[in-house]
């Protein structure tokens, strides 16, 4: 009987990431279907790694990106997961959610967009009545970097204009909008996607923002448990109750997004408007986001690898024979990735 073939996917991961990421049941099961896991050194060359057929990356920095321009252009056909130029799109939260604006998609019953923002660089903007005088309070103050550091994510939820004065820029001034206190995690693996629900921070009454001044700081808010039992259990109702965006509507969004963003591997945030109840907001795109929380990774991560191989190897074994077409059926074939005949028609 034929060998089957086996493929390698070398990652490069922060370890932090990798902790997370790599589990041993990822792994396992990558491992059953023919594909090999194997770390990236970044301190090393690539070329002196590998072979690779695919490089998987959440790793920054212009040396790493040298050694990935030079790897792929001695390996013109290699998958990288994903380019670094297409990546830094989401390091900027005003390009991050430009993207979003200019999805061409035909909105019906629901409809989408971005909260109102502005974006400021200096902190004399701030008690410029001009620059923010359009937006409604409360506003939330995001870091306009978004890069992965702990400082990204602190965020400040600011009642009214004299709130402003303390925030450090460069940072986005977006309109809070009130959603009921849960937000949409839509998880997009290529061409699958993933709808959880998480919880968020909650409505902001008339009563509470004439009632409070200042501001209030907070930091993933979604990952963060509270120290108090009551409101754990309030969070949990909320998210029970609250129904489900319809999938078509995120699919469109994150079809659109893959497409106008050339990623594969990302998550954007969205919630819905508790006034309008069909319009929705795309707040935050994360790039290679936590996959291990999402239910099954294992296994949409794994069709994911063996899709992207697969697609590989038989574009290789076309290009380099007359007669392109036969041997890209004997190559599929003889590829040891069960279940990946099954992954276009899944999705
Ligand atoms: O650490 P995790 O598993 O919570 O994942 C973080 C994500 O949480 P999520 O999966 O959306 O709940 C997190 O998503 P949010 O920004 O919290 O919406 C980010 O993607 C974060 O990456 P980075 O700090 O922006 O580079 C992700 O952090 P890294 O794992 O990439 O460090
Ligand atoms: N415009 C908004 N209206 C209401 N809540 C928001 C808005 N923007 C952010 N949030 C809340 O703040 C959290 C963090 O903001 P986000 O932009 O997702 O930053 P991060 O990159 O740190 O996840 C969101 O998960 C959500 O709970
Ligand atoms: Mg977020
Ligand atoms: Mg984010």
């Amino acid at each position: 009987m034929e060998e089957s073939r086996r493929f390698t996917v070398g990652y490069a991961l922060a370890p932090k990431k990798k902790q997370s990421f790599i589990q041993p049941s990822l792994v396992n099961l990558a491992c059953e279907r023919g594909i090999d896991l194997v770390p990236i050194d970044t301190d090393r060359p690539l070329s002196v790694q590998g072979p690779f057929d695919c490089v998987l990356h959440k790793f920054y920095g212009e040396e790493w990106k040298a050694q990935l321009r030079d790897y792929a252009v001695k390996n013109p056909s290699l998958p990288i997961i994903d380019p670094p130029d297409a990546i830094e799109r989401l390091h900027n939260r005003i390009s991050m959610l430009q993207v979003v604006s200019e999805l061409e998609i035909p909105q019906e019953k629901e409809t989408f967009g971005i909260p109102s923002q502005i974006v400021v660089y200096d902190s004399m903007a701030l008690s410029d009545y001009g620059a923010v005088g359009a937006l409604r309070f409360p506003v939330i103050a995001k870091p306009l970097v978004a890069d992965g550091s702990a400082k990204s994510h602190k965020m400040s939820l600011v009642y009214h204009r004299a709130g402003l004065l303390k925030l450090k820029p460069p940072l986005v001034l977006q309109e809070f909008v009130n959603h009921g206190g849960v937000i949409f995690k839509v998880y997009v693996v290529g061409d699958y996607v993933k709808c959880v629900k998480r919880k968020s921070l909650p409505d902001v009454s008339l009563e509470k923002l004439d009632s409070t001044e200042g501001s209030l700081s907070f930091s993933q808010v979604s990952n963060m448990t509270t120290q108090n039992r009551n409101n754990e259990e309030y969070y949990e109702s909320l998210q029970l109750e609250a129904e489900m965006p319809p999938l078509s509507l995120l699919t469109d969004i994150a079809r659109g997004l893959r497409q106008a963003m050339r990623l594969h591997l990302f998550n954007f945030d969205i919630i819905r408007d508790s006034k309008a109840g069909n319009h929705y907001y795309v707040i935050d795109i994360n790039y290679f986001p936590g996959y291990a929380k999402m239910p099954s990774y294992e296994t949409v991560l794994t069709d994911f690898f063996c899709h992207i191989v697969n697609k590989k190897s038989a574009e290789d074994g076309a290009d380099s024979t007359v007669g392109g077409k036969g041997n890209e059926m004997k190559l599929l074939s003889s590829t040891y990735c069960g279940g990946t005949k099954d992954v276009e028609s899944e999705r």
